[in-house]
């Protein structure tokens, strides 16, 4: 199974698949590994990866789920890989290792592991790549899902998607969160459709916004 794919700066993919770490060329639809995970493991995958602005790449792995959300604890871990192919683990005895991003001044790193309902900050060390400091920037409250992926907006603003929750929650690690609620999709009729959402934002301290968010979605991708 495929957890993630990132663009590699020499051409083609890195991707997580399996335990392994390969790098993908898509012009040969070849690919090569580079690096191995949880090797004393035989029952997880990678999930999330991501790289940070240095170019290392930040991995998770997760048990194999029987069902969704469901699966052995605390079989993950989290790794980043450097681009001599230095693996290093950052944490054990994760539950799914999931979204992961960093602060614009890049001296935070977000970070979910999904069973934990929470998502969490570190520390970045942006010289080394290690992280320290553990702290809960936000805590899932009931019927808002599992914290899922995730990524960082221009302002430093988290966006993450909430797994059987039906939402995706915005959150100002700095002050405060927003629920977003979507409440209507509509297609343009063009050829590239434009994929249009009709929106409620719910802030806790600025009280609720209507707006709409579009996405251009060619129809190649449906
Ligand atoms: O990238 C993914 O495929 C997702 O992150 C999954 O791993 C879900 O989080 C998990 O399946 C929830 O049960």
């Amino acid at each position: 199974m495929v957890g993630f794919a990132v663009p590699r700066r020499s051409g083609g993919y890195v991707a997580g698949i399996g335990r392994s770490i390969v790098a993908v060329d898509w012009s040969t639809r070849t690919m090569t590994s580079m690096a191995e995970v949880d090797e004393d493991k035989g029952n997880t995958r990678l999930n999330d990866g991501k790289v940070d602005p240095y170019g290392r790449l930040f991995a998770g792995t997760m048990a194999i789920e029987v069902r969704p959300a469901e699966l052995e604890r605390h079989q993950g871990s989290l790794y980043s890989v450097t681009s001599d192919l230095t693996v290093t683990k950052h944490l054990d005895k994760v539950d799914i290792s999931n979204g992961m991003d960093w602060s614009l001044d890049h001296r935070t790193f977000f970070y979910i592991d999904s069973l934990a309902l929470t998502i969490d900050a570190f520390d970045y060390d942006s010289d080394s790549g290690l992280i320290g400091n553990r702290r809960v920037v936000y805590r899932m409250e009931e019927g808002e899902g599992l914290p899922d992926g995730m990524a960082i907006d221009v302002k430093g603003h988290l966006w993450v998607a909430c797994y059987n929750g039906g939402r995706v929650i915005n959150i100002d690690p700095a002050v405060d969160y927003c629920d977003l609620y979507v409440t209507s999709a509509s297609l343009g009729l063009n050829e590239c459709q434009d994929l249009g959402l009709k929106v409620v934002l719910r802030s806790h301290s600025q009280g609720e916004h209507e707006g709409t968010l579009s996405a251009n979605c060619s129809t190649d991708h449906w």
